[in-house]
């Protein structure tokens, strides 16, 4: 199942990941109604505790909110201190795959585990402080890995080109492996995610700055072209 779960989320690549942190949170329906109409094919949803970043989102109503207003597939990135302890109430409200942050755990093999045994892809996230070789060990055990180009927590912030040499470095190791890039992506920097071997690129404000989702969304997809491997 999990099989499944992953080929959901694959089913974008390469292309671009609409991150709702940057959305109207007083007219969600809207707003995702929006993005698929824009030709948006995966939510990236940001959940945050306050704790292992400082700064707090939602939780599971608003991705089971989610679930019943749309079909485009549900990629959660965990930014929070114990994922473990909501991986399985966020599987229930309907994520279809799930990341936690190398950062947060005692054991990543172990939670890569017991996230795939729910069902759902995984994936592990680092943040421009963390070395490749960090998430190395866990990496047989997951499904992809979200490279940080901005420390978690905030959207809006600058790109940090660190995650270009850490995307080459897991291409050229790990030739299969579904590769996410989040954290300031926008039009001067997704080519060179692209270049590096990025699969997916999350986006947010570069799309909710934009008046129009879908030129925003096509003007990315252009350029993840341009830098085509
Ligand atoms: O995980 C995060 C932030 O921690 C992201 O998903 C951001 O929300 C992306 O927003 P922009 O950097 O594109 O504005
Ligand atoms: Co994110």
């Amino acid at each position: 199942m999990s099989r499944d779960k992953l080929e959901l989320i694959r089913h974008a690549a390469p292309g671009v990941l609409p991150s709702l942190l940057m959305c109207d949170f007083g007219d969600l329906k809207s707003e995702v109604t929006r993005l698929e109409q824009a030709g948006a094919k995966v939510l990236h949803l940001d959940v945050m505790d306050g704790n292992f970043v400082p700064n707090l989102t939602y939780g599971m109503p608003i991705v089971e909110g989610l679930k019943r207003h749309t079909e485009m597939p549900l990629d959660v990135h965990l930014m929070i201190q114990d994922p473990l302890a909501f991986a399985e109430p966020m599987v229930k409200a309907g994520a279809d795959s799930l990341t936690f942050h190398v950062e947060a755990v005692p054991n990543p093999i172990d939670t890569a585990k017991r996230i795939r045994d729910l069902g759902v892809a995984v994936g592990v996230a680092l943040n421009p402080g963390t070395q490749v070789t960090d998430v190395e060990p866990c990496i047989e055990f997951v499904d992809m890995v979200l490279v940080m180009s901005v420390k978690a927590g905030f959207g809006g912030q600058k790109f940090d080109p660190v995650a270009l040499d850490k995307l080459q470095i897991l291409r050229n190791q790990y030739p299969d492996l579904l590769l996410q890039i989040d954290g300031g992506i926008n039009l001067d920097t997704i080519a060179s995610a692209r270049a590096a071997g990025c699969d997916l690129f999350v986006v947010g404000s570069a799309i909710f700055n934009h008046d129009d989702y879908g030129a925003a969304i096509g003007g990315l997809n252009a350029e993840i072209q341009r830098g085509g491997v």
